[in-house]
């Protein structure tokens, strides 16, 4: 587990993160959001050791981190930095020898990461001559070449298009099945909310919410539920509810607790047609309107 204890980081008096503290779980892929500016680039380069902390400290495992230990995560930079003349397969052997893995085994990494993301075409040719979206995905290749224990990626779904998207998400789902902790930032909330299992909110250097989807929704809303039926107006008369929305046979509301809400059900099948009776599930896109305001 990388854990990011109480980081601070000012660039010529602004505050660019503020005691900062956050864990990234081993096996789970935690989503990194905030707006432009939040801090998250400062935070992934404190993680790497790119850039130094003024106070706080970083841990694996719960002991300060060692170069050693930074070596072996996998890194994929704001500012994408490969080698645009030298050929994509070269490229990542020769990243992956950096990183201390053997050629044969960094040219058969290389050769796996270039099929799922599939770019094997393009193992012989240059970087410059890839499209955009092509090179993004050797970049997110060349952060996985060594086997990384760890992935911290800044941004890594930008520019794909939606076949990138999903492909390039099963290739990080299983880094993360190996047991590595992965953070990636985004600032595609709905993907952010369909793939992380966890995820951390900044807003102005500071963690706003931290969690998994369920515990930020749990910490943000109270539980609702959605009736669809002939008339659901018999649902303001029942103790324990709380009636948010209602349109004739719509209704949205509140329950004291299951056992109400499992009432509104009950009455509603005596009195009629139930079309639909469901949780309402917050958009995460509500709650970070919410909390980064
Ligand atoms: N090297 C630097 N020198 C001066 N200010 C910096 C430096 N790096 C970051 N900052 C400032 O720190 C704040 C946080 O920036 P950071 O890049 O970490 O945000 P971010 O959340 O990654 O934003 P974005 O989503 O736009 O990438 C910003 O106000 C930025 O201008």
């Amino acid at each position: 587990m990388l854990s990011i204890r109480s980081i601070s980081r000012s660039f010529k008096g602004h505050q660019a993160l503020e005691d900062v503290s956050f864990d990234v779980r081993d096996g789970l892929m935690t989503g990194f959001v905030g707006a432009n500016g939040a801090g998250k680039t400062t935070a992934m380069r404190i993680i790497l050791g790119v850039l130094s902390p003024d106070s706080g400290e970083v841990l694996v495992d719960g002991r300060p981190v060692t170069a050693d230990d930074r070596a072996q995560f996998g890194y994929m930079p704001e500012e994408r930095g490969l080698y645009p003349k030298m050929k994509v397969h070269e490229q990542l052997v020769y990243l992956g020898r950096l990183h201390g893995v053997s050629s044969a085994r960094a040219a058969a990494r290389a050769d796996e990461l270039l099929e799922q993301l599939g770019l094997t075409e393009r193992r012989d040719d240059k970087l410059e001559s890839l499209s955009l979206g092509n090179q993004q995905r050797a970049q997110i290749a060349a952060a996985l070449v060594h086997e990384p224990t760890a992935l911290v990626l800044d941004e890594p779904f930008s520019g794909l298009d939606p076949m990138a998207v999903e492909t390039t998400l099963g290739v990080l789902r299983d880094v993360a099945r190996t047991g590595a902790p992965v953070l990636f930032s985004s600032h595609q909330l709905d993907l952010v909310e369909r793939l992380c299992d966890s995820l951390v909110i900044l807003a102005h250097g500071q963690v706003r919410a931290a969690g998994t989807r369920e515990q930020i929704r749990a910490a943000h809303t109270r539980p609702e539920w959605l009736l669809e039926t002939d008339d659901a107006g018999f649902v303001r008369g029942i103790p324990g509810i709380e009636v948010i929305d209602f349109d004739g046979g719509h209704v949205r509301f509140a329950a004291d607790s299951d056992a109400h809400a499992d009432r509104v059900l009950r009455e509603a099948l005596e009195r009629g047609t139930v079309r639909s009776f469901a949780p309402s599930i917050r958009p995460l896109t509500e709650i970070f309107q919410e909390v980064v305001r």
